[in-house]
Order: structure tokens, then sequence, then C-alpha cells
């Protein structure tokens, strides 16, 4: 299909402390969020007349509907309340990165949706407000709008924008075993311990305190974090988000690279994705 296009970034918790559990269900977590420079793709044209029609096509279209449930087509629907915009979109959606996987999925797909059609239609609202627009379709949301370093509190759409640039650029490789690990469950499972506060300068003496939980639930994570950590030439290799998806990263692209072709040829059932931080 011809029309805009945009990235919906993959989404990487380069650190995740999770502080404390709330009374609303939630969990107040201190996160350093970075972005690829790939992932999922979606392209949109105009319509005349309001409707929101959504196709999705690539190797991640399992289990996933295309109706008013999707977090395309409810950011969407979103833009057009807040705007009362009345046109409408075909959209296609290229889901490139595995779904419930910890790399934004969804929440990064909702946020190309929000760039893409303020575009589109016209209307103008800039990232302030589509950060905000965001918010209530999941925490991560708003980062995912941003798509670019920030530290994220609260429930991790409190935003903080921090210099990124000594990881821009920085090549990445992530591996994902297939399971898929719902958001839900893993806080759930999380042992209520505060481990402390995230340095998010000295981000890589941090941790994802949902490694733990997630490698309760889906053992694999452990074989890819110990598959990562025997790659030479790695800087950090950890999990991200509630998992399963884990990332490493390297001094140059050469070492990803090689990296990769050793992951896929022990493990040719596993997913892998080799980018750069944005
Ligand atoms: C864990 C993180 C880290 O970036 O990423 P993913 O693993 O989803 O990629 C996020 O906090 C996920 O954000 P998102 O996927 O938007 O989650 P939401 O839809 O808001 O929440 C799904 C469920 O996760 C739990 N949840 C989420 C965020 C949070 N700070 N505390 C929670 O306890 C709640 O049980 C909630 O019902
Ligand atoms: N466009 C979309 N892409 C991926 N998942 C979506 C999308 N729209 C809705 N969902 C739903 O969101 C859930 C993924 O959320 P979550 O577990 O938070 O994923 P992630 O860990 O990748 O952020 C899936 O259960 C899926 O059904």
């Amino acid at each position: 299909m011809t029309g805009t296009t945009e990235t919906a970034y993959a989404k990487v918790n380069l650190a995740l402390h999770v502080r404390r559990r709330r009374p609303d269900g939630y969990h107040d977590i201190e996160s350093l969020f970075a972005f690829c420079e790939d992932g999922d793709g979606l392209t949109a044209r105009r319509r005349d007349d309001g409707a929101i029609l959504l196709r999705i096509e690539g190797p991640f279209t399992e289990g996933l509907e295309a109706g008013e449930g999707n977090l395309v087509v409810r950011a969407a629907r979103a833009l057009q309340a807040a705007t009362g915009a009345g046109w409408g979109a075909d959209l296609l959606l290229t889901k490139n990165v595995p779904v419930a996987s910890g790399i934004g999925g969804g929440s990064a797909d909702a946020a190309a949706a929000l760039r893409l059609l303020d575009r589109l239609w016209e209307t103008r609202l800039g990232e302030e407000q589509l950060i905000a627009l965001g918010d209530p379709l999941g925490s991560d949301v708003p980062a995912c709008v941003a798509s670019r370093t920030l530290v994220g509190t609260g429930r991790g759409d409190a935003l903080r924008f921090v210099a990124g640039d000594d990881l821009a650029g920085m090549p990445i490789l992530l591996v994902n075993p297939g399971a898929a690990v719902a958001t839900g469950p893993v806080f759930g499972a999380w042992d209520g311990v505060d481990r402390g506060a995230l340095n998010a300068v000295d981000w890589r003496a941090g941790r994802n305190d949902l490694a733990d939980p997630a490698m309760r639930l889906a053992p694999m994570i452990g074989a890819v974090l110990d598959a990562l950590a025997a790659l030479p030439g790695i800087d950090v290799a950890r999990m991200s988000g509630s998992g399963a998806t884990c990332f490493a990263l390297f001094a140059g692209e050469r070492a990803r690279d090689e990296a990769q072709a050793v992951i896929r040829a022990a493990h040719p059932d596993w997913w892998t994705m080799a980018s750069r931080l944005r």
C-alpha cells in the first residue's frame, strides 16, 4: 500500500527497577527507555468518510485482531475524539516484532499511529499533546510516542528526557525464544522487595527487576540470557520490559552480526533482530 509511513520503533528497557505495588493495581517503576531504529511498519491513506480500517501483515499476525481492540485503531479513535477530525484512514500494520514480548509491540504501534495520523490529518497536536493522548492507552505509550532516550517513573508514564548521545547508534541485538509473556502476570509475580533506585547514568549497574518473575513464568528466558552472556564483544545483556525478549549491546556492528549468526545457528527457532539504538 502506498501512503504516509511511520516506524513503530522497538522499545528497550535498558534498566527497569520496580519500587512498589500501588493500590490501583499498577507498580511504581523507574526505567531507562531507549529505542531501536527498527520495529513494526505503519502506512496510512486518508479516507473522507471517517472510517478506520486496519489490515495486518508480516511474520507476527497470529492471534492479533485488526478490530476496535487493536491499539492502532484505539489510538486513531482517541485522536479523532480529541480533535474532532472527520477524516478516517486505511491503515496497514506490518508486524515485524513478536507480540507480548517486552519491546513495546502494541504500545509502539499505538504511538506510531498517533504520530502518523497527526501528520496525515493535519491535526498538528505535536508531541506533548500526543503523549497525553497516548497515556490512557498503556503505561508505555507516552515513552513510545517520544521514542527517544528517557527515564520513565510512576507507572512508566512520567517522562524525563535524558541526553542519549552516548547510546545513539549503539549496535543492539534482540533475541526472543518464542514465549509470549503477558505483562500483568509478570508484575503480579514480582516478590514485592524494593531493591533500590535507578541511577540513569550508571544504568549498567542497574537491573531488570521483572527478569526473575518472568523467568519463573517462562524459564526459557534464562537460556536466552545465558546464550547472550557467553557471546564475545558484549557490552551488556539483559531482559527488556516484562520479557521474554532480551537484548545485548555491542561496541561494534561486526561483533553484533557475528553474535546474531552464533545465536541463529544454535537456536534456529529463536527470533532475532539486529538494529542500532536511535
Ligand atoms: C513492563 C513494561 C516496561 O516498559 O513494558 P512491556 O513489558 O509491556 O513491554 C511496561 O511497564 C508495561 O506497559 P504496558 O504494556 O503499556 O502496560 P499496561 O497496558 O499499562 O498495563 C498492563 C498491566 O501490567 C501491569 N502494570 C503495568 C505497568 C506498571 N507500571 N505496573 C503494572 O503493574 C498492570 O497489571 C496492568 O494491568
Ligand atoms: N497492534 C498491536 N500489536 C501488538 N499487540 C497488540 C496490538 N494491539 C493490541 N495488542 C494486544 O496487546 C497485548 C500486548 O501487550 P503487552 O503484553 O503489554 O506487550 P509488550 O510486552 O510487547 O508491550 C497483546 O495481548 C495484544 O493482543
